[in-house]
């Protein structure tokens, strides 16, 4: 167990975090949570699954430093349409994780009751196994009345589809009428989105050293303040957090009005 969780720790961390929230935080943040299989490999768990259950345990201690700093708003890549291509066995592996996951997340009073978070499971769920989408729509369901903050977990998902798929709809309200063609301009296809009324994103973190985007929010990103870091997800800190909020605060003192 971290020292974060003895008494001393405790009230480090809270003054840290409240720190933290006294400064500019962002409205939106996106994580690319990176490096799950190198941590698998380093620590020899066995397999890159047991580096996925460690990073969903490093997501959700994270979540509660990021909701008591005040951000209200989280977008996680959680599987991206191109982890297909990865073995039969490591898909298996992250569908299974995710049924575990949106069911714990179900009946999780501490994270989702606690804060009211909503959470949202956006990308091509139809690329998903049956069990799988069900357990997101009734996650999706359950909290959609929570209204503090929202988890936006990104699965099956590509920042090209999310806007492939926006276009089509609103080709689709052209179509049917409800929109007529000269109305149709960015703010439409914005609104279109699979991250709906969520703000813009305001910082980018991805872990482990890789400095892409991968094809994650691109529309949402298009004015965000990026932050690669080197350590890989499982192992984040929360001095790798305050870290990067520091360095977003900074420039937000620097350049108030982007
Ligand atoms: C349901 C839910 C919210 C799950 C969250 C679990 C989680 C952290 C999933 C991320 C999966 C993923 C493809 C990580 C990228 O690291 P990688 O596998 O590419 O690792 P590498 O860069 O070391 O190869």
């Amino acid at each position: 167990m971290s020292w974060l969780a003895n008494p001393i720790g405790r009230l480090v961390k809270a003054g840290v975090l409240k720190v933290l929230s006294s400064g500019p935080v962002p409205d939106h943040l996106a994580i690319i949570m990176d490096g799950n299989r190198r941590y698998a490999k380093q620590n020899r768990l066995g397999s890159a699954a047991a580096g996925h259950y460690r990073g969903f345990d490093k997501l959700r201690e994270m979540l509660f430093w990021l909701l008591d700093v005040g951000i209200t708003n989280v977008s996680v890549y959680a599987f991206s349409i191109d982890n297909f291509k990865r073995s039969d066995e490591e898909v298996g592996a992250l569908m299974s994780l995710a049924l575990d996951k949106f069911r714990a997340l179900l009946s999780d009073p501490d994270l989702i009751h606690r804060y009211e978070v909503k959470v949202l499971v956006t990308g091509d769920l139809s690329l998903v196994p049956r069990d799988v989408r069900a357990a997101a729509e009734e996650l999706m369901e359950a909290t959609s009345g929570n209204n503090k903050c929202v988890l936006n977990i990104c699965f099956a998902y590509t920042g090209c589809y999310d806007i492939g798929s926006a276009v089509d709809r609103v080709a689709a309200r052209v179509a049917e009428g409800s929109l007529a063609p000269s109305d149709v301009d960015a703010a439409a296809v914005r609104d279109s989105l699979l991250t709906g009324g969520m703000p813009p994103v305001d910082l980018l973190l991805r872990t482990s050293g890789e400095k892409r985007l991968s094809d994650f929010l691109l529309w949402q990103c298009s004015r965000a303040h990026l932050a690669f870091i080197d350590t890989l997800w499982p192992d984040l800190s929360l001095w790798d957090v305050a870290g990067v909020l520091l360095d977003y605060q900074d420039t937000r003192w620097r350049q108030p009005c982007r």
